[in-house]
């Protein structure tokens, strides 16, 4: 859906809108897909089959996955990049205190499921520096419950 709001809000956007998951649900999902939007199926524990690109997107991703998993996808991302692609990391970040109860009864259902965890902003960049990521700027929503209140925009430093 972010990928068809992009195009109906920057219509003249030039270079190419992929949609990328598991081959599976790419196969399932493909005839709603617009044509202007590609699709490719990969797993994103292997290597990433696009290379280059201007800005790698990961929505609601890895939250399901603890951080030696998450470590891994983000490595596979870094290594396909180029130096002037970035990496935006769109996802709801849990306060130090205070959290919603939708929050933290999600954040225990993913302990308990998947032994993973709804991440702060700090053990986001946390993980992404682990990564070999530079967090360059969080942009913030104007509220902090249910729905994706960050968005991390880094870049992958020299190693
Ligand atoms: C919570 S959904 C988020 C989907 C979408 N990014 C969004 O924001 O609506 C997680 C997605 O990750 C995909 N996924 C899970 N494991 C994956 C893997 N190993 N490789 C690629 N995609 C995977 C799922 O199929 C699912 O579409």
């Amino acid at each position: 859906h972010d990928l068809i709001g992009l195009k109906r809000k920057f219509p003249n956007l030039p270079g190419r809108l992929v949609l990328e998951d598991l081959p599976d649900i790419i196969e399932y999902t493909k005839e709603s897909i617009e044509d202007s939007i590609e699709v490719v199926g990969y797993n994103i524990f292997t290597e990433q089959p696009l290379k280059g690109a201007k800005a790698y997107y990961l929505r609601t991703m890895l939250y399901d996955w603890p951080d030696k998993q998450s470590l891994l996808a983000l490595v596979r991302v870094r290594e396909a990049m180029a130096n002037d692609s970035v990496l935006l990391i769109n996802k709801n970040t849990l306060p130090k205190v205070g959290a919603s109860s939708f929050s933290v009864s999600l954040d225990i259902n993913m302990i308990n499921i998947f032994a993973a965890l709804e991440r702060t902003e700090k053990q986001w960049v946390d993980l992404l520096e682990r990564a070999g990521f530079r967090v360059v700027k969080i942009w913030r929503a104007d509220y902090n419950d249910v729905g994706s209140n960050a968005l991390f925009e880094a870049v992958a430093c020299q190693l």
